[in-house]
């Protein structure tokens, strides 16, 4: 029986060995080979999508969730605290609940997904709106680590990391090999960070700039023996209105409607550049219309609905393969970091058209499909 991530890899995770693994059956998420988008595209290449959606509460934060609240029940903490565009503090809080924990949750007034807020509130977390956006959230929290008994957990906490690079593990234990190409949306950039953890720890290798990352882990990360000798090429994708890794720079007021990546201070800037320069890869940037037409297209081809910041992993990995940056014959993964039902509003509001309101009648209902 599947019980976790920490169960399952226990022997590769920085977890003592009497810890008692908080978890909610995390992890294990299904690989799905698409199969009409790259006909559609007209392209020859093997594209998956690793669908973080079917997490426990919805993304792939549960990964590195359940090593945070773990480590911070083990370490006596109480509580935890986060800011969050949404998906983050939604995992802190069931996690907490989980754990028996407080959960502090510091989110950007009026720009958060309903079904995070939803998940936020009834898992019991104390829900602060702040009049900021998350870079403002993120800075108060990492002050009030030291004027309150509180743990962070967002992905400056490096158990985070930690927990989240195991899907990396999963990939190249499904595929008996690295992917030629993992694509990501990126905000904070932690994700794109573990993943690189993960591939170079399946690969056997260290990676060469990455260990300060581990470092925080005081080097107990295990390296597993290579399961597979390659890695793949790592590419980032920010969504234009917020894509400081594009910009070169910090962006002060990010905006875009995929709210989840809507981030102008990634706090694993340094760590993020140094796996996209390693792994010989690249950052692109995503228009909102990229974003949301990739997220239609997933849903209504492919059958696999995610909300618009996981999109932006499949409209440009699609605009890569079609200019050929990515070549035919690739192994592509796109990772899909959360379902679509997180943000109902915006997939409602894409396709008002859908909806035709007809009389309770039979003829009604034959007319409008005979009219199809
Ligand atoms: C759906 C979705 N897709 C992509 C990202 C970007 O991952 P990172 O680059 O590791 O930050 C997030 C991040 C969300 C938060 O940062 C938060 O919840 O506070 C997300 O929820």
């Amino acid at each position: 029986r599947y019980t976790g991530l920490i169960a399952k890899y226990r022997d590769r995770l920085p977890v003592s060995d009497d810890a008692r693994p908080i978890s909610l059956g995390e992890g294990n998420t299904p690989l799905i080979r698409l199969n009409n988008i790259p006909k559609d595209l007209g392209c020859d290449v093997d594209l998956y999508v690793k669908y973080e959606g079917l997490n426990p509460t919805g993304s792939f934060k549960d990964r590195g969730m359940t090593m945070a609240v773990t480590r911070a029940l083990e370490e006596g903490s109480q509580a935890i605290i986060c800011a969050s565009t949404g998906n983050t503090s939604a995992s802190a809080a069931a996690y907490a609940a989980r754990a028996g924990m407080k959960a502090f949750v510091l989110i950007p007034d009026g720009k958060i997904a309903m079904g995070k807020l939803a998940q936020a509130i009834m898992h019991g977390a104390e829900v602060l709106q702040i009049a900021g956006n998350f870079d403002a959230g993120m800075r108060i929290v990492k002050d009030m680590a030291d004027h309150a008994p509180v743990t962070i957990v967002n992905s400056i906490n490096p158990y985070r990391l930690q927990g989240q690079k195991t899907a990396a593990f999963e990939i190249v234990e499904e595929l008996e090999r690295a992917p030629d190409y993992h694509c990501l949306p990126v905000g904070n950039a932690g994700n794109i960070t573990a993943h690189w953890i993960g591939y170079c720890e399946a690969a056997g290798r260290r990676s060469d700039h990455l260990t300060d990352a581990c470092s925080f882990c005081h080097g107990q990360c295990r390296y597993a023996s290579a399961i597979v000798g390659d890695r793949p090429t790592m590419v980032g994708y920010q969504a234009s209105g917020s894509a400081p890794f594009l910009r070169g720079e910090m962006v002060e007021d990010p905006d875009t409607v995929a709210t989840a990546i809507r981030i102008g201070h990634p706090q694993s800037w340094d760590y993020a550049w140094k796996a996209s320069q390693e792994s010989g890869g690249w950052f692109d940037e995503c228009s909102d219309e990229e974003i949301l037409e990739a997220q239609r297209w997933l849903a209504a081809r492919e059958g696999v609905f995610c909300e618009p910041a996981s999109a932006a992993s499949v409209a440009g990995a699609m605009r890569d393969i079609r200019n050929g940056k990515i070549p035919e014959g690739s192994t592509v993964v796109c990772t899909l970091t959360g379902h679509g039902l997180k943000d109902p509003d915006i997939a409602i509001q894409q396709s008002a058209n859908a909806i035709s309101t007809i009389p309770a009648e039979l003829d009604a209902v034959r007319s409008a499909i005979l009219d199809r």
